[in-house]
């Protein structure tokens, strides 16, 4: 019987083709140094959009970008969505959605396909993506190790005919009002990569749907993250004439929440990156998850690719 190596365990490494090359490489690897010496030992929390997971080579690049952090002495938990894999399974249920403010109406019926889809095909499917790259990822639900407590949230909207607050009923979408990282330490302590399906529990164990971006930015806070990377489809957030704004306070962006230029699913994705750099992480930063490498791009690099926003 043939004797197995590590390496051969290890993922395909590109071959470089000539000296300049190598150099080029090496060149790179040194230009890293200070963003490396800067994160050492630093917990980054990425969330991974639905939108943002792309096929083949794209969702590669994120995986082996994940375990790359975790390599070089960073601590990455990855908090992923699934927004558009649940309309399909939705979909092919002939189950109709309906969105308030970016957030899913979800009805009995819903839920369970929706925790499936969540904690199940995604959240393997990401872990998976990490694992391929030579790291450990381990996948859970907000559910797990009673990481997230979560609450019925209440909205209410302006009825434009009488002006009056009307309530609007969401159904099981949820808040989490408690997060409990002890089992993300636990997993970061032995050395995996947790990966957290975006559901929660209540009180009496029901399960709610919570929108992913607010469910990173409560893990965030919980772990004391020093950056919230969020992963989406567009270049960051994008003025009236669709051109990215590279920094954001919180002022401005809640005046352009108010003005409808930043609208659906940016309207959470916007929200929590001021919550969370409110609550004390160092920065928050909505990136194009459809550029390769974006999150290595935007941490190792001076070109970071998104929108910054600050407190
Ligand atoms: N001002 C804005 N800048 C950029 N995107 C915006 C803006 N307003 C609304 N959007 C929409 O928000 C979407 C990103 O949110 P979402 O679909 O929930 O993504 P994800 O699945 O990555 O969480 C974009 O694809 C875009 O259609
Ligand atoms: C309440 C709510 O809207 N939950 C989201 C959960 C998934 C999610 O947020 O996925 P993305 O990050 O890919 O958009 C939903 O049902 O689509």
């Amino acid at each position: 019987m043939s004797k197995k190596t590590h390496s051969e365990k290890l993922p395909e490494v590109p071959p470089v083709a000539d000296l300049e090359d190598a150099q080029q490489q090496a060149k790179i690897l040194a230009g890293a140094l200070p963003y490396l010496r800067r994160y050492a030992g630093d917990t980054i929390v990425v969330k991974y959009g639905g939108h943002a997971m792309g096929e083949g080579e794209l969702s590669r690049a994120f995986g082996y970008d994940i375990a790359l952090l975790k390599l070089v002495g960073i601590n990455p938990i990855v908090v992923h969505g699934g927004g558009p894999q649940i309309s399909a399974m939705l979909d092919r249920l002939h189950i109709k959605s309906q969105f308030v403010d970016g957030l899913r109406v979800t009805d009995e019926a819903m839920i369970d396909v929706i925790e499936m889809v969540l904690s199940g095909t995604v959240n393997k499917q990401v872990a998976a993506l990490i694992n391929h790259a030579g790291a450990m990822a381990v996948g859970i639900s907000g559910k797990d190790g009673g990481l997230i407590h979560a609450q019925k949230l209440l909205r209410t909207k302006v009825d434009p005919q009488t002006n009056q607050e009307i309530k609007v009923d969401l159904g099981y979408v949820g808040y989490p009002d408690k997060v409990d990282p002890r089992v993300l330490y636990a997993l970061l302590g032995s050395g995996l990569i947790p990966v957290v399906a975006p559901v929660g529990a209540g009180d009496s164990g029901e399960t709610y749907n919570i929108n992913a971006d607010t469910a990173a930015g409560a893990v965030a806070g919980a772990v004391h993250a020093s950056r919230l990377l969020m992963l989406t489809d567009v270049p960051g957030v994008l003025d009236k004439n669709g051109r990215l704004i590279e920094e954001l306070s919180a002022e401005e962006a809640r005046a352009l929440i108010k003005d409808g230029t930043i609208s659906g699913g940016m309207i959470p994705k916007v929200e929590t990156c001021l919550d969370a750099v409110l609550g004390g992480a160092k920065a928050a930063v909505i990136l194009d998850g459809r550029i390769p490498h974006s999150c290595l791009l935007e941490l190792f690099t001076r070109a970071g690719p998104g929108t910054l926003i600050k407190a």
